[in-house]
């Protein structure tokens, strides 16, 4: 299956967690990284009164079901040091998924696709660089909308 994900971080070494999840995802068996965006600096959303995030959106493809794709995410959140102390507070690492070929899906664990992605340029921006086709839930193509925050296009490695 085809899947995106969004992953920030605004606590220590943003790049060295950003690349450290990335190579948590590649390793495991059944999760192929397709495409990297390059990385993002981007003004906190939410809770404005925090560190500037570094933000990146990966497409990836998966034989784990939705669920155990979010907990293998939770598990890599966990094993790179993030704590939940507030909510849209600062993180050494936060992994959502956006979309998960294209299923609409609603539990106490889990909403796809991502309820809050199309307001949020962190997201659309990365998203844009690697799937210029990407159709969001309003049916809108990721070209033709603006979400809110600033974002910076870091240079690439
Ligand atoms: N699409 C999704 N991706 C990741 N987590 C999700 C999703 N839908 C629901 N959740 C649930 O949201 C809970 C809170 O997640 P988290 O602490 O990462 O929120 P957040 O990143 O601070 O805020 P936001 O959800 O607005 O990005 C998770 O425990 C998870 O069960
Ligand atoms: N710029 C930016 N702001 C955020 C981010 C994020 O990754 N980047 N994540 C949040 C919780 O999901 C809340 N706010």
């Amino acid at each position: 299956m085809r899947a995106y994900l969004s992953i920030g971080s605004n606590m220590g070494d943003r790049g060295y967690y950003l690349l450290q999840s990335c190579q948590e995802l590649a390793t495991h068996p059944e999760v192929k990284i397709i495409k990297k965006s390059g990385t993002y600096e981007t003004k906190p959303w939410g809770n404005v009164d925090q560190p500037d995030f570094w933000n990146q959106v990966l497409e990836i493809e998966t034989s784990l079901s939705p669920l155990d794709l979010l907990d293998l995410c939770q598990e890599i959140e966990k094993s790179l040091g993030r704590e939940r102390l507030i909510r849209w507070g600062p993180r050494t690492i936060d992994i959502d998924l956006l979309n998960y070929d294209n299923k609409v899906w609603e539990d106490h664990r889990l909403i796809l696709p991502h309820p809050r992605m199309e307001e949020r340029e962190f997201v659309l921006a990365p998203l844009r660089e690697i799937a210029p086709h990407y159709i969001l839930p309003s049916g809108r193509r990721v070209t033709e909308v603006s979400g809110d925050g600033e974002v910076w296009q870091l240079e690439s490695e």
